[in-house]
């Protein structure tokens, strides 16, 4: 059979459709309260307001004294532990400091009620006559180097949004301001499956067989983007096989890499004909990665992949295709059964086979997908100017790996369709308009998802699964605290 003639939409709506494609997933997925040290790289499902006031008590900022009205100030004569310590951080409730009185304080410490001021200790001389003396250089300033309590924030202030990336520092403000676990957005579960018979895992290229540069490389950028991996699966060109994968397959998202053309053992589309899918994206017009696509797909009725037979999905037979978007491959899919009719859909991202154009479908139809699903906000894709002219295609966007340099995006070489290394060594891909741009153009340049991720490991569930499925003081200068 011909392949159906299908008309491409354009690169910027199509990265609209995938924006839009799971907000109501989206919506519907209960957060997840994880633990501080699980929480690096994952998403606030709600505010973050502080639990307690910071500082939660009048603090010293310095080592040295706290002092009670002006002075010279009278210094204890009591216990050793008070003579040669004095309030150490950590202690609790101190006595009340009288006036004209100083006591030995450390940073961190809580300030004892009735103390005005902190001298440094470089500031200050305990001739050892029981007296201390401010120096002449340094006068006492009152409230100077106390940390007032609440000065950074009150407890029920919100500190952060939802939606915020959770980063090292979040790590931080939210266990200084008292949380022991963070409510997160639940990350969507996401299956890669590799297609192609002449891919080999390991070894050098030999009878017309090749690497598979796509399995080492789609689940590890889709964690980049926020997605739990549930395992990368290399799969035989069948029919059946591809059918029984997508149809079984528990995660939110299915990525398939390969068949997405209309040749011989091109699987993807007959495979969601026969489920009844919906196809949102059928085609972009951009170079390269113009085969890709995004469809919509019941929910396999199964909890975990693998595990029980799928009878939430019917074969269906193919027919032509609906030229509409969106559109539905074959005929209308069964309508839900009453008990279960508003099960969330899964999706389906078909990368195309060339690895340049599987990574331009990453960028063009998984990141929105997944930054929908993972409350991430819409990155803004710094606009750069070209540092030499780019050739356009005359009716599809581009995207072309580039570097940075002075500020200008350099654009690099090695970026046809089969190629990876431009984009390994690349900052970013640049948007060439249809018809191309001249050196100097403004183009916006795309992000490549690893800053977010960097210091981001796998948790150790994604690296189990991956295992089993085998087939990725700045101080603040308070008014009251003089330079450090
Ligand atoms: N008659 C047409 N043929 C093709 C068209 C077209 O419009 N009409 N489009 C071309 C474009 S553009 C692309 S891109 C590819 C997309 O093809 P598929 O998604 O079906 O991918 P395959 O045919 O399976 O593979 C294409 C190419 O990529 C290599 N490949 C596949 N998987 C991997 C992998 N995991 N690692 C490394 N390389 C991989 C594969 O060996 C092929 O060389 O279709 C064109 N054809
Ligand atoms: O999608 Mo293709 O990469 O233009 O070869």
């Amino acid at each position: 059979m011909n392949p159906p003639h299908r008309s491409p939409i354009s690169w910027p709506d199509a990265r609209a459709i995938a924006a839009r494609a799971a907000v109501k997933e989206a919506v519907h997925a209960a957060p997840v309260m994880r633990p501080l040290f699980e929480a690096l790289g994952q998403v606030l499902a709600a505010p973050l307001a502080a639990l307690t006031d910071l500082p939660p008590f009048d603090t010293s900022a310095m080592d040295g004294w706290a002092l009670s009205g002006p002075g010279p100030w009278r210094l204890p004569t009591g216990t050793e532990d008070q003579n040669h310590q004095g309030i150490l951080a950590g202690h609790g409730e101190t006595v009340p400091l009288p006036d004209g009185h100083a006591v030995r304080i450390a940073t961190g410490a809580r300030v004892p009620p009735g103390a005005t001021a902190v001298l440094r200790s470089e500031y200050g001389t305990d001739a050892g006559d029981g007296w201390l003396h401010a120096s002449a250089a340094h006068p006492v300033v009152l409230g100077q180097d106390i940390r007032t309590r609440g000065q950074e924030c009150r407890s029920g202030d919100q500190l952060l949004p939802a939606g915020t990336l959770v980063t090292p520092a979040v790590l931080g403000l939210a266990a200084a301001a008292g949380y022991d676990e963070l409510p997160t957005v639940r990350r969507p579960r996401v299956e890669v499956l590799v297609l192609g018979d002449e891919l080999l895992t390991e070894g050098l290229p030999h009878d017309g067989r090749i690497r598979d540069a796509l399995g080492p490389m789609v689940g590890p950028w889709l964690r980049a983007l926020g997605a739990e991996v549930l395992g990368t699966r290399r799969l035989a060109d069948e029919a059946d096989v591809v059918y029984a994968a997508v149809a079984e397959s528990s995660a939110d998202v299915v990525v398939t890499t390969g068949g997405t053309a209309a040749g011989p053992v091109d699987h993807v589309h007959p495979t969601l004909r026969r489920l009844g899918a919906e196809l949102l994206v059928d085609g972009v017009a951009v170079r390269p990665g113009h085969p890709m696509l995004l469809a919509r797909l019941a929910r396999a009725n199964r909890e975990n992949s693998g595990n029980r037979e799928s009878s939430g999905n019917r074969e269906t037979p193919g027919s032509p295709e609906n030229a509409e978007a969106p559109k539905t491959v074959g005929p209308p899919a069964p309508p839900a059964p009453p008990e279960r009719p508003s099960r969330p859909a899964r999706h389906l991202v078909g990368l195309p086979g060339n690895p340049l154009a599987a990574v331009s479908g990453l960028l063009t139809l998984a990141e929105p997908l997944l930054r929908t699903l993972t409350g991430r906000p819409a990155p803004d894709p710094g606009p750069a100017p070209l540092a030499e002219a780019v050739q356009g295609h005359p009716r599809d966007t581009r995207l072309v790996p580039v570097t940075f340099r002075q500020d200008a995006a350099v654009p690099l070489r090695f970026n046809g369709p089969a190629m990876l290394r431009g984009i390994a060594a690349a900052d970013g891909l640049a948007v060439i308009p249809p018809g191309g741009a001249k050196r100097g153009t403004e183009v916006d340049v795309l992000d490549l998802p690893w800053s977010a991720s960097a210091a981001e490991q796998p948790s150790h569930a994604d690296q189990a699964r991956q295992r089993t499925a085998q087939a990725a003081d700045g101080e603040d200068i308070s008014p009251q605290e003089g330079p450090a």
